[in-house]
C-alpha cells in the first residue's frame, strides 16, 4: 500500500523524540504534579497519561476515565506540555478529540484485534491528530502492519509506531519479550514512520529501563516512552516499572543518540568492511548450498531403503556438536540453535521433496 505518512512529532535537532508520564492519572494532584517535574526537564516532547486502562482480569484500577481528560487539559495549559493518551474505541476517539488531546495512541491488547482497530479508524474518520500504535501483544507483524493501514486508510497521515515488546512463556527478564527483528522489519517495511521503544512495558522493572531505551538507540530508533510517577511504588497500576521525574531526567541524560548513517571519510572504511562482509557471505551461501546437496544424496539413500526423513540422535549430535564450536568462535547458543534450526529445516524440506517423489 502507497502511503504518504508525516512525523508524529518533530524532533529537536540533537536528542530523541521523549514521551513521558504516569501509566494511569489517578488523581488531578498526580497528574499535575507529574507534569509540573517532567516539563522542568525541558526534554519532553509529549505527556503521557492512560485514562481508560485495559486490564487483564477485572476488579483492578481500569482508569479514572472521561474526567482524567479534563486533567490532560490543565497540563497542556499550565506547562504547555503537549498530551497523549490511549483510545480503545469510538467514544474514547470522540471524548480525547473533543479534549484537544494532541496525540491519540491504540494500544497492544487493540492493535491485535481488526474489530476495535477499524472502529477507532471509523471514529477518526476527517480528524486531524496524529496516532501512535503500539505493536500487538502478539509476535504478529501481519496485525501490526494492518493497524497502520486501517488508521492511514481513515484519512490520517501522522502515524507512528511504538515498539512494546511481545508476551512470551517462559523464563526472561523482560515482562514482554523485545524481539527486536520484528521493529527492524517493521522499520524496514515502513521507513517514513516514526518508531518509539516503550521501554517501561518491555521491561516490567526500573533497572532494564536504561539498557533497553540505549539499545533502541542504537537501532536507530527515533524515541522513548517511559512511564514516570512522582512516587512509583504508590502507583495504582504498573508499579514495578515506573520511576521518579528526577531518575528519568538522569537516564535521558545518559542515553546516546547515535548518527543515521556514517559521512563520507566514515562510510570508506565502512565499505571496505561490509565487502569483506559480503566476501564471506558469498562463501557461507555456497557453503550452505553444498551441505543441501548432501542432503540431498541422504534422501536419494532414504527413499530407497524407505528410511525416515528425521534422524532425532543425529539431529541432537549436530545440534550439541555445533552449539559447543559456536561457543569456541563467540557465537551465542541462541543464535547457533537459530541457525541450526533453519539449516535442519531446510535440509527436511529437500529430502521430503525427494522421498515424496518416490514414494
Ligand atoms: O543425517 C541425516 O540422516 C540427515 O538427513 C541430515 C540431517 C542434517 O541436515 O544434518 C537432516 C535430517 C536429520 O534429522 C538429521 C540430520
Amino acid at each position: 500500500m502507497e502511503m504518504n505518512i508525516g512525523k508524529v512529532i518533530q524532533p529537536t535537532p540533537g536528542r530523541g523524540v521523549v514521551i513521558a508520564g504516569p501509566c494511569s492519572a489517578e488523581t488531578e494532584g498526580q497528574v499535575m504534579q507529574c507534569a509540573r517535574d517532567l516539563a522542568k526537564l525541558g526534554q519532553v516532547d509529549l505527556y503521557r497519561s492512560g485514562i481508560w486502562k485495559p486490564r487483564t482480569r477485572p476488579g483492578s484500577f481500569e482508569g479514572v476515565g472521561k474526567e482524567g481528560l479534563s486533567w490532560l487539559k490543565r497540563v497542556k495549559e499550565e506547562t504547555g506540555l503537549k498530551t497523549t493518551t490511549e483510545v480503545a474505541n469510538a467514544s474514547h476517539v470522540y471524548d480525547c478529540l473533543k479534549a484537544g488531546i494532541d496525540v491519540l495512541w491504540l494500544g497492544a491488547r487493540t492493535t491485535v484485534n481488526p474489530f476495535s482497530v477499524q472502529e477507532v479508524a471509523d471514529a477518526l474518520n476527517g480528524a486531524d491528530v496524529p496516532v501512535l500504535i503500539k505493536n500487538p501483544i502478539n509476535p504478529d507483524l501481519g496485525l501490526w502492519i494492518g493497524a497502520v493501514e486501517r488508521i492511514y486508510k481513515a484519512g490520517i497521515t501522522r502515524i507512528g509506531l511504538i515498539h512494546r515488546g511481545f508476551s512470551y512463556h517462559g523464563e526472561t527478564i523482560y515482562r514482554n519479550v523485545p524481539r527486536w527483528q520484528m521493529a527492524i522489519e517493521m522499520k524496514r517495511r515502513f521507513p517514513d514512520l516514526q518508531m518509539i521503544v516503550d521501554n517501561s512495558h518491555i521491561c516490567g522493572r526500573r533497572d532494564l529501563l536504561a539498557e533497553v531505551a540505549q539499545e533502541a538507540l542504537n537501532l536507530n530508533y527515533d524515541g522513548l516512552m517511559t512511564e514516570v510517577h512522582p512516587r512509583p511504588d504508590e502507583a495504582w497500576s504498573d508499579a514495578a516499572q515506573q520511576i521518579t521525574p528526577a531518575v528519568f531526567g538522569e537516564l535521558i541524560k545518559n542515553l546516546r543518540l547515535r548518527k543515521p548513517t556514517a559521512d563520507e571519510v566514515e562510510m570508506e572504511r565502512l565499505t571496505e568492511l561490509r565487502r569483506q562482509i559480503d566476501e564471506i557471505d558469498n562463501d557461507l551461501i555456497g557453503m550452505i548450498g553444498r551441505r543441501m546437496k548432501l542432503a540431498d544424496q541422504i534422501g536419494e539413500f532414504k527413499a530407497e531403503r524407505n528410511i525416515a526423513v528425521l534422524q532425532e540422535s543425529r539431529w541432537e549430535e549436530v545440534l550439541q556438536e555445533a552449539t559447543k564450536q559456536g561457543k569456541d568462535h563467540g557465537l551465542s547458543e541462541e543464535f547457533m540453535e537459530g541457525y541450526l534450526r533453519a539449516i535442519h529445516q531446510e535440509s527436511i524440506d529437500h529430502q521430503d521433496a525427494i522421498v515424496n517423489k518416490a514414494r
